[in-house]
C-alpha cells in the first residue's frame, strides 16, 4: 500500500483545498499535511480543519519529502525562490502552476548548469474536489520511477492521472481538461438558459441539463463506440436532433471550441514567457 509522505503545500486556496480533501479521503494522516498561506482568512480555514499552517517557508519544514506549489503563476518564481533554502537535495517538488515550464522550475530550483531533476509539472482540474479530477503530469527524464509513483500516487488521491511528454504537452492539457471545467459549467449554463427560454422552471432545467450531461458521459465511457457514432444515434432523420445539430454547425460550434482551446494553449506559453525564467 502507499505511504504517503509529509508534504507542504505553498498556496493554500482553491486547488490545494481540492488536493488535501483528496487526501484526507484517501486516508492521508493530516500530521502529514502543512500549507503555507499569506491569507490570514485561508490560514484560519485550515487550522479548523486540523492542518498545520504557517505563512511562510521555515526551517521547520525541511523534512516535507514533498513540497507542492499551488500559487498563481505570477507568483511562482518569488515563492519558489523563497522556499529553496528549505529543500533538501531529494526533495519532490511538484508545481501545478498554469504555463510554469520544467525547464524555469529545475533551473529556479538548481541552476542553468545543473538544472534540478526531481521536478513534475502537472495540470489537475476542480473536480478533483469531489474526487472526479483528472490530472496531465510531466517531469525531466532524470525523475527516479520512485518519484514518478509518488507523484502518481498523490494525484490519484483526486482522481485519474494522465502522464504526457513535455512541457508543450502540459499546456495542451490545461487548455482541454485543466479549463475543461469552465467550458462545460458554460455549456450546462446555456442549457439551463435555453430550457427557461422555452417555458421550463429553472430547477427542471438544471435537473435535466445535470443529468443529460452526466448520463451522456457516463454512455460515451463505456462505450465501446466513438462519441460520433454515439450523436448520430440521437438524430433521427428529419427530427429535432438534427434541427438543433445544423444551428450548431452554422455557428461552427467544434470550431469556436477549438479556437478557445487554441486561446488557453497560447495563453500558457504567454504565461511561461511572461513569468517562467
Ligand atoms: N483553479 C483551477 O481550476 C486550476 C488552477 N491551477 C493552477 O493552480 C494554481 C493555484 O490556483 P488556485 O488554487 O485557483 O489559486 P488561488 O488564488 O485560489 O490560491 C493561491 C493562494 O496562494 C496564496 N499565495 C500567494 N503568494 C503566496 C506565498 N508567497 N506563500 C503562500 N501562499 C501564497 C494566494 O494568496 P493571494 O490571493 O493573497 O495572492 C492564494 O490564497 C495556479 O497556478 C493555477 O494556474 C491548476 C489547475 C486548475
Ligand atoms: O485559468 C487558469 O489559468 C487556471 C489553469 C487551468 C484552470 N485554471
Amino acid at each position: 500500500m502507499f505511504k504517503f509522505p509529509s508534504i507542504a503545500f505553498i498556496g493554500g486556496g482553491n486547488m490545494a483545498n481540492a488536493l488535501v480533501s483528496g487526501l484526507l479521503n484517501q486516508k492521508c494522516p493530516s500530521e502529514n499535511l502543512h500549507v503555507i498561506e499569506v491569507a490570514d482568512t485561508l490560514r484560519e480555514q485550515w487550522s479548523a480543519k486540523n492542518i498545520s499552517t504557517s505563512s511562510t517557508p521555515d526551517a521547520g519544514l525541511t523534512n516535507k519529502k514533498v513540497w507542492i506549489f499551488a500559487v498563481k503563476p505570477q507568483q511562482m518564481k518569488e515563492v519558489v525562490l523563497a522556499c529553496k533554502p528549505w529543500l533538501s537535495s531529494d526533495t519532490l517538488v511538484i508545481s501545478i502552476a498554469a504555463g510554469i515550464s520544467i525547464g524555469s522550475l529545475a533551473s529556479w530550483l538548481g541552476s542553468d548548469e545543473s538544472p534540478y531533476q526531481n521536478v513534475v509539472r502537472c495540470m489537475p482540474n476542480t473536480p478533483a474536489l469531489v474526487g472526479a479530477g483528472v490530472t496531465g503530469l510531466a517531469a525531466p527524464l532524470g525523475l527516479s520511477l520512485q518519484d514518478r509513483d509518488t507523484a502518481t500516487n498523490l494525484l490519484s488521491a483526486v482522481g485519474q492521472t494522465v502522464w504526457v511528454e513535455d512541457d508543450r504537452a502540459i499546456d495542451a492539457v490545461t487548455a482541454l481538461s485543466g479549463s475543461g471545467p469552465a467550458y462545460v459549467f458554460l455549456f450546462i449554463e446555456a442549457l439551463i438558459q435555453g430550457g427557461e427560454s422555452l417555458g421550463l422552471t429553472a430547477q427542471q432545467s438544471k435537473e435535466l441539463a445535470l443529468a443529460t450531461l452526466a448520463g451522456a458521459t457516463k454512455l460515451a465511457s463505456n462505450s465501446s463506440e466513438p462519441p460520433s457514432t454515439l450523436r448520430e444515434r440521437v438524430t433521427s432523420k428529419g427530427g429535432t436532433t438534427a434541427a438543433a445539430l445544423a444551428v450548431f454547425q452554422d455557428s461552427k460550434f467544434v470550431h469556436i471550441v477549438s479556437e478557445a482551446m487554441r486561446a488557453a494553449d497560447l495563453r500558457a506559453a504567454e504565461l511561461s514567457k511572461e513569468f517562467g525564467a
